[in-house]
């Protein structure tokens, strides 16, 4: 296949980002936020230019879907208006790939910033777990803001917000006894969603932490109980 002008920072900015999501809380001043049942939220408060710029790691376990069906689930365009809540106006602006894809979205303004746009690739891959051959293999979502001639930033409503995401998934098996075929309450989904967003432009840094700490455990939530009830009826996707 042609290889894509983008796909060297595409793999370079995945592979990154799995080993970010993979390390633990432990060091590097995280701290705990938010939480719901398995849900937990950390931040650390960082940032750039006088710009809040608070990266963000959150874990999460959730039975009853697979790794492959949340990051399905998160990369696929057709399903986003049912869980992205502050999302005003989203386009698929370019295929790249079957697993990757250029978008452009508007989020709802939030008083008192001005409204924010976001385009980014985002890319879903499948990794095998080097370290641990017998787990199951992880799924990852990572997007990250990119350029597109027909899309310059900053010329109209929007200040155009710079982000990095990912979304890494690790499916668990429980096995039935006696050989009986997996069932949805067999399999536990362990998620590990990061993210970085530079509003790009100037905004209150005790707006962006309210927004924040308001947006991201109602955003998870929604989320993974809008996976639960897509994949409830369905067979399986491992
Ligand atoms: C002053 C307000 C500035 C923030 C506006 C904003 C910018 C970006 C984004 C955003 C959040 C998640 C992604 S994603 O994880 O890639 C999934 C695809 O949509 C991409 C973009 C949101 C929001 C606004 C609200 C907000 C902030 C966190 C969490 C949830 N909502």
């Amino acid at each position: 296949a042609i290889e894509h002008r983008l796909w060297p920072e595409i793999e370079k900015i995945t592979m990154e980002q799995l080993h970010y999501a993979r390390l633990g809380v432990g060091a590097g001043g995280w701290q705990l936020f938010a939480e719901d049942g398995d849900m937990r939220m950390y931040r650390r408060e960082e940032e750039a230019d006088g710009l809040v710029v608070d990266p963000l790691k959150a874990c999460h376990v959730v039975k009853g879907v697979t790794g492959h069906e949340v990051c399905e689930i998160f990369f696929s365009p057709e399903y986003r208006t049912g869980w992205e809540a502050t999302l005003e106006d989203m386009t698929v602006v370019e295929k790249v790939s079957k697993d990757t894809l250029i978008f452009l979205q508007t989020h709802k303004r939030i008083w008192p910033a001005s409204q924010r746009d976001a385009l980014f690739w985002s890319h879903m891959r499948r990794v095998s777990d080097d370290q641990d051959p017998d787990a199951h293999d992880l799924w990852i979502v990572c997007n990250h803001s990119t350029e597109h001639p027909d899309y310059p930033p900053n010329t109209g409503k929007c200040v155009r917000v710079y982000l990095t995401v990912c979304l890494v998934c690790q499916t668990f098996i429980d096995p039935p006894k006696d050989e009986d075929e997996i069932k949805r309450e067999n399999i536990t989904c362990k998620i590990t969603y990061c993210s970085v967003v530079n509003p790009g432009g100037w905004a209150p840094a005790s707006v962006l932490r309210a927004v924040y700490k308001r947006e991201y455990p109602k955003f998870l939530k929604r989320f993974t109980s809008f996976c639960i009830d897509q994949c409830k009826d369905k067979p399986i996707t491992f």
